[in-house]
Formats: C-alpha cells, structure tokens, sequence
C-alpha cells in the first residue's frame, strides 16, 4: 500500500513524528529523544520529504541498522509530499559563480591552492566544518607554522639518481609516506562522499582511515576498495561497549589492517566557525543520548555518543576483541607513548586532531622531536609505529617528520578541499603534487630512500620556541579563513 503525502502530512510532530527518505515514510517518534543532532531537527523535516537535508550526514544504511522495520512505514506517493522550503543563501548565485569560474584544475600546484578553491566555491555550512578548528584556532595556525621553525641541513654530492619514497606502514608497503587521514562528513564536500577519496587512494597506492562519523557507510567505503587496497578504520568509542565491539569486529571481518583509537576527543572541541553555520543538519549514524543543542554546529550534532569514560584500563579490552594492530590516535605527550608501548599498542599517531580540539595544544611535529630522543634513551624507539597528523601541507613537511622518526604522515584538509572543489581527479592531482615533491625534495636533501632520513638532516633549535619569526606563509594567511564574525542582519 502506497501512502499519501497528505497521510504523511498529519504527522508532524512530537506526538506523531513522521519522515520521508528516499521515497520511504519512516516513523521516527520514539526515535526523536535518541537522535544525536537533537530533536529539533527531525521536527523541522516532519510529516515532509526529509531526504536532501538527510544525505550528506547519513550512511544510507542508517535507518535500517537503528531504526526498528516496525516503524518503516513503506512506500509514499511522492507527488503528493510537501517538501521544506529551505531558506535561500544570499550567497549562492555568486557561489555559483565562483564555481563556473574556478581556475583549472592544472593551475593547481600545491595543497593550499586547492584549499583557496575551495574556500571560494564551498557551501558556507561546509566550509565551516572542514576549515574551523577550536577556540582561537592558535593550534590550527600553529601546526603548519612549526614546520617553518624547522631547518634542513641537506647533504651534497651524493648520488641522487633513483629515489623510491616507498615504506611500510603497520606492515603494508605503501608508495609514499602519508595516508589520507579519518575526516568526518565526506558528503558535505561531495555528494559521493569519502568513496572518492578511497578511489584517489587506490590509485596511488595510499592508506586511506575510514572515519566512524563518515557520510557513507563503511560497508560503502570498504566496498569501494578495489583489490589490496588497504584501509584503517578510526574509531570514536561509543558509550554503548557493546555497539563499539559490533563496529570494530565487522571491520576486522571486512579486513581493514589498523584500528585507530580517537583518544583526544572525549568530547569534540568548541568549532565557532561551524558553530556560527548553525549547521542545521542531523546527526550521523552513530547514536546515543541527550537532547543537542544544533546550533553548537555538525561537531556537536553528531559526537554525542562518544565515551568521554575511556582510559588506559580499556586498552586490554579492545586487545580482546580484535587482531588487528591497535594504534591510539590524538596522543600529545612523551609519557603518554611510553604508556602505550607499556600497553603493548602497535602505533601512536602524535595528534590535536588539526587544532580541533584543545586549543594551545602543541603542534605534532614538536612532540615528535620531544618523543624520540626520550624512547632512544630508553631503548624503546623500534617497539612502536609513530605518525604524525596536523598541518602538513608540503612534502618537506613529511621529510622533516620522518627526519624526526616518524613512520608516516596523515593529511586531513587538503584531500578534502581538493574533493570539494574538483573530485576525485582533484584528490589524484593532490595525490600527485605530493609525490614530485617528494621525488626533488629528497634529491635535494641528498637521499634516495626513506630509510636514510635521520634527525642530523634537520635543524630543529628554534622548534620549541613558539613566539618568533618565521617565513610568511603567504597562500596560507590568504586562504586562512579568520573567525567568521557574527552574522549581523543586512540593514
Ligand atoms: C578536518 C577534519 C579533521 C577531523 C574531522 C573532521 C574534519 C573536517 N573529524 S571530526 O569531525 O570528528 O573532528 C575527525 C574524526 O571524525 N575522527 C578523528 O579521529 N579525527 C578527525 N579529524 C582530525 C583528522 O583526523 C586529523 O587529525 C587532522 O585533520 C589533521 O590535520 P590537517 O587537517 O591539517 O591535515
């Protein structure tokens, strides 16, 4: 039996909440309380089609996996749903503009151009979330600014014929040093959503870290992979054990290679850029609790079921459930990667979630070059894989992290601004750029393998000291997106 849009119509509200995806009517009533992104949103869409505002935060398989089949109420008669008329964005036609008279993809040379794209022909609400980061943004800034404080000492008249990049990351060989790093809401970006960026990773033969608040289900991203392809998965841990124990062990059936373990996010930061967007959107697919206040932003909206409980006395239960390599991700400290070798984990990945989270957080690089000279003396150096995420955007950016001792480096932004503004052939150029770098940067520093990298070809004295002149870092203050100030109504 087809229902009319008129039946839908009738309810639509708290009492008798129902919503339209897809062509489906759903009764989400009792489902109103769960819903991460809070009530208030629902509500907006109900007794009307709720798809558009639906799919860039959900996993198409979200409401089969949490909702109940007694509540789907089947098929509607679509000519018939009204539909909510979203308030025009003034900006818009100009967007629109932009995007018509963005430059080639070709005159693209280095991660931030993508960034400046993107920044001009985003939607303001995506924007927001990829680009903002906590507070006053000190440690966004200051994690592409600490590798300017960071000198090279390069070697001459050394046989700089053939360079091979290649290296091995949690044991799988990969053809350069960096991953595409776990970034939520791939779908704001693109309608496709992060299934681009495992195309873009198969072609270059790069990790990609499947993130828990993705817009695709994983079952979709993990589908998308095409033959080896390796994937990690990055989990936030679900105040409900047993919803987290079902996540990791599918993944492991599904053979992702690396569990990482967000362990800087008991709560997500205060993001006033996405905030100030007063995103809108539902949360994902990942559920629990209380009532959230949407105008705090998506970060809000989707992160209230993450376990802000978590501690070092769980490491033994995650070491029970799966095989795979356990690594922590979002580890600030020295005496924290020794506790994690302590706890047998296989990686860290030094991290403040690209200034995400606690603002003044130092930036990875600086706690690398703190890390390593302690494990060294300690003997404990080889015990452990070490990444490093948070600002990089050139490859001389990853040369000094792996100079530094780090295995490898996660990319965050940059992917996702090249996805944004040019799809998957954006993420292949981006993908691109990288490695040429790669390739001239190591002939210049005089090696011809990863492996040859070492601290003595980096000049690090200034690293700690966080107040002093560096390079303008001149596309980067362009594109940098300052606090957007408060909306104040056109007179
Ligand atoms: C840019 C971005 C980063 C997010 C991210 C979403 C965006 C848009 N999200 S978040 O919504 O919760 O904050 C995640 C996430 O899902 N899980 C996570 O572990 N890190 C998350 N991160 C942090 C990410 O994994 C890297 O630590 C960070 O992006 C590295 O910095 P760059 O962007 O400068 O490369």
């Amino acid at each position: 039996m087809v229902l009319s849009g008129v039946e839908v119509s009738k309810h639509d509200n708290k009492e008798s909440c129902w919503v339209v995806v897809h062509g489906k009517a759903y009764d989400v009533t009792e489902f109103l309380p769960e819903h991460p992104g809070g009530m208030k949103i629902i509500l907006k869409y109900a007794g009307k089609d709720a798809t558009e505002a639906y799919d860039p935060i959900h996993p198409p398989d979200t409401l089969d996996k949490y909702l109940d089949k007694s509540k789907h109420l089947g098929p509607v008669d679509m000519s018939s749903v009204a539909r909510v008329e979203e308030e025009e964005d003034p900006d818009e036609a100009d967007r629109q503009r932009r995007i018509r008279d963005k430059p080639l993809l070709t005159q693209c040379y280095n991660l931030m151009d993508f960034e400046a794209v993107a920044k001009k022909t985003m939607k303001r609400g995506a924007w927001g979330y990829y680009s903002s980061a906590a507070d006053d943004e000190i440690t966004l800034r200051e994690n592409h600014e600490a590798f300017h404080r960071i000198w090279f000492r390069p070697k001459v008249l050394v046989d700089v014929k053939e360079v091979d990049f290649t290296t091995t990351m949690l044991g799988t060989k990969v053809d350069v040093p960096f991953y595409v790093t776990a970034t939520a809401l791939g779908k704001l970006g693109h309608p496709e959503g992060e299934v681009v960026l495992t195309r873009a990773a198969k072609k270059h033969n790069v990790i990609q870290m499947i993130p828990t608040l993705a817009s695709c289900s994983f079952d979709e991203i993990m589908d998308a992979a095409e033959g080896d392809q390796v994937q990690w998965l990055q989990l936030y841990v679900n105040q409900d054990r047993a919803i987290t124990e079902r996540i990791v062990k599918h993944a492991e059936k599904r053979g992702c290679k690396g569990l990482f373990i967000t362990v800087d996010a008991p709560q997500l930061g205060r993001r006033e850029k996405d905030m100030r967007s007063k995103f809108t959107d539902q949360g994902t697919n990942v559920q629990a609790g209380q009532e959230t206040d949407n105008s705090q932003g998506a970060a809000r909206a989707i992160s209230s079921f993450i376990d802000p409980a978590l501690s070092w006395k769980d490491i033994p239960w995650f070491q029970s459930i799966t095989k795979m390599p356990i690594v922590l991700k979002g580890v600030q400290r020295v005496e924290d990667v020794v506790k994690a070798i302590e706890a047998g984990v296989q990686g860290v990945v030094l991290s403040n979630h690209g200034g995400r989270q606690l603002d003044f957080a130092r930036s990875a690089v600086e706690v690398l070059a703190e890390t390593m000279p302690v494990l060294r003396d300690l003997g404990i150096e080889d015990k452990i894989e070490i990444f490093i995420d948070g600002g990089v955007r050139r490859a001389t950016d990853m040369i000094k992290a792996l100079c530094l001792g780090a295995k490898g480096v996660g990319i965050g932004r940059p992917f996702l601004y090249a996805m944004s503004a040019y799809g998957e052939e954006g993420v292949q150029r981006a993908m691109l750029l990288l490695k040429d770098e790669m390739e001239m940067n190591m002939r210049l520093i005089g090696c011809t393998s990863v492996d040859q990298l070492n601290p003595s070809l980096v000049d690090t004295r200034n690293l700690g000291s966080h107040i002093t002149g560096v390079p303008a870092d001149n596309l980067g203050r362009t594109v940098y997106d300052p606090l957007a100030t408060p909306a104040f109504k056109e007179p």
